[in-house]
């Protein structure tokens, strides 16, 4: 493989994935590339299968059939956090933070976990600058570096979505799986997570899963639509806006 077609390979691949509860086929036939440092969006009507995807991408739920892999690797079978060792980190449904303490120190943590530290011998840690200095530079590029020192219990809502997504970072993670960041947003704040998403997109890929469609688009390189647990359609946003099946399947719904 040559160094051009080694840098074209994609970041991700979701081929032929399906998974079923009882029933319900929730994935029904998923196939899905995101490509290095592409902003990739996925949207679909409510039940469309999105976060089902999205956990068996992050190897929290495993698929019936299909495969998945990173960076050419079948991950599809991978733990979790072996996965996490792929540069793979999924954020905003399930990040705990640490809420008794600091914004700077929760980012510290995660940089630490990442080394392989470990949390309980944290108190003599927090005056590391190795862990510091890395961690205020990933509270910085979310827009929180003002804001280091807060306790996250003190954190407005807003902030606690963008120190979660500092925490993703810290796990120098390369490839971002995020799930809903503008849900339980104000407009203010949307349009905070928007200007901060534009500015990581172009060093990361992510597959960014979102309802609201001024982010979505003002923010996909390109968006993959789901519909009743397939793919409808992959393209460019004004090919997705133009698309009949498209709009009558989702955004026809004035959605
Ligand atoms: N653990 C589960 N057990 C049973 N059914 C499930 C489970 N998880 C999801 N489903 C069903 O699978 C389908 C897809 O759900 P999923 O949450 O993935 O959709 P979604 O596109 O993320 O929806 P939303 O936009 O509302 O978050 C739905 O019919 C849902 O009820």
């Amino acid at each position: 493989m040559t160094d051009a077609t080694a840098a074209e390979l994609p970041r991700l691949v979701i081929e032929g994935l399906h998974k079923r509860f009882g029933a319900v086929a929730a994935t029904a036939g998923v196939d899905l590339e995101v490509r290095p440092r592409e902003l990739h969006a996925l949207i679909g009507p409510n039940g469309a299968g999105k976060t089902t995807l999205i956990s068996q991408i992050a190897g929290e739920i495993f698929p019936d059939q299909g495969r998945i892999l990173i960076d050419g690797r079948d991950v599809t079978r991978m733990a979790a956090y072996a996965r996490a060792g792929q540069g793979l980190a999924r954020s905003f449904q399930i990040t705990q933070l640490f809420t008794d303490f600091t914004a700077l120190d929760n980012v510290a943590m995660a940089i630490q976990a990442r080394q392989g530290g470990n949390w309980r011998c944290f108190g003599s840690a927090r005056q590391d600058r190795s862990l510091r200095e890395p961690a205020m530079a990933h509270l910085t590029a979310v827009g929180l570096g003002h804001r280091a020192d807060e306790v996250v219990a003190d954190l407005a809502h807003g902030e606690c979505r963008q120190l979660e997504l500092a925490v993703a970072l810290a796990a120098e993670a390369s490839l971002l799986l995020l799930d809903e960041p503008m849900a339980g947003l104000g407009p203010e704040e949307s349009r905070q997570m928007t200007r901060i998403l534009q500015g990581l997109k172009g060093r990361y890929a992510i597959l960014l899963v979102e309802h609201d469609m001024d982010a979505v688009f003002a923010l996909a390189d390109r968006v993959t639509v789901l519909v009743y647990g397939r793919t409808l359609f992959t393209g460019t946003p004004d090919e997705v806006r133009a698309h009949p099946e498209v709009r009558a399947a989702y955004l026809g719904d004035g959605v």
